[in-house]
């Protein structure tokens, strides 16, 4: 049985967006969190209500922050915010850069994409996992915001596999968008392939 984590602070945090959009969330941090490190929450809109739609999002510097257009990040997490503000929810901001390799390793990673391997492949090539993501500490923030039953926003079916795991009800699934690009179809392809993510790309 896990260690129950506790909330250390809530702050307000006006947001917003580059393309004009605004959002109030509130930040909440962490005591006890099972990895130790610093996974953020956001809670966006009124989450009161039953199974509150979540989103446990993998940080990415690249794409969440630079808009790096190798992966679809940046769109999903600009679209998690909406969609979550509209009927109320968290966000979790997972500090798991590169499916929880470290931001190097991905960039090495990436090195070895443009040699031709694909995402997973490239992982492996470097002696890494193909994703080391583990969601205890995701089931640890919803236990101590009370939100252990949920709607789940994703295309992954290892995020719900593992949060029922830990004991959260998961009383829906809610895909995100695709945000397919050129310079992403691969990368989309690929989690498709190997990992069945509920993506559908035009072949
Ligand atoms: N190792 C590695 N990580 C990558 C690569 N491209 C993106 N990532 C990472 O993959 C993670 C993507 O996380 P999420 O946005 O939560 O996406 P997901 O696991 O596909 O699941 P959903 O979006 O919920 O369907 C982030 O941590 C990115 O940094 C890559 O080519 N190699
Ligand atoms: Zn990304």
């Amino acid at each position: 049985m896990t260690d129950t984590a506790t909330v250390r602070t809530r702050v307000r945090i006006p947001l917003h967006f580059p393309d004009g959009y605004r959002a109030t969330a509130e930040a909440i941090t962490f005591h006890g969190l099972a990895d130790g490190a610093e996974h953020l929450a956001l809670a966006l809109g009124e989450p009161g209500g039953d199974a509150p739609l979540v989103r446990m999002h993998s940080e990415c510097l690249t794409g969440d922050v630079f808009g790096s257009a190798r992966c679809d990040c940046g769109p999903q997490l600009r679209e998690a915010v909406e969609l979550i503000s509209e009927v109320g929810g968290y966000l979790l901001y997972l500090r798991q850069e590169g499916r929880g390799i470290g931001l190097y390793n991905k960039l090495d990673a990436y090195a070895l994409q443009d040699g031709g391997l694909d995402t997973y492949a490239a992982n492996t090539a470097l002696g890494l996992p193909e994703d080391g993501r583990d969601y205890t500490a995701a089931a640890q923030m919803l236990t101590a915001l009370g939100a252990t039953r949920i709607t789940l926003l994703t295309n992954n079916p290892d995020k719900a596999g593992q949060l029922r795991a830990q004991g959260v009800d998961i009383a829906a699934l809610h895909r995100t968008g695709v945000f397919a690009t050129e310079t992403n179809l691969h990368y989309l392809r690929a989690k498709v392939a190997h990992t069945g993510h509920t993506i559908s790309l035009a072949s």
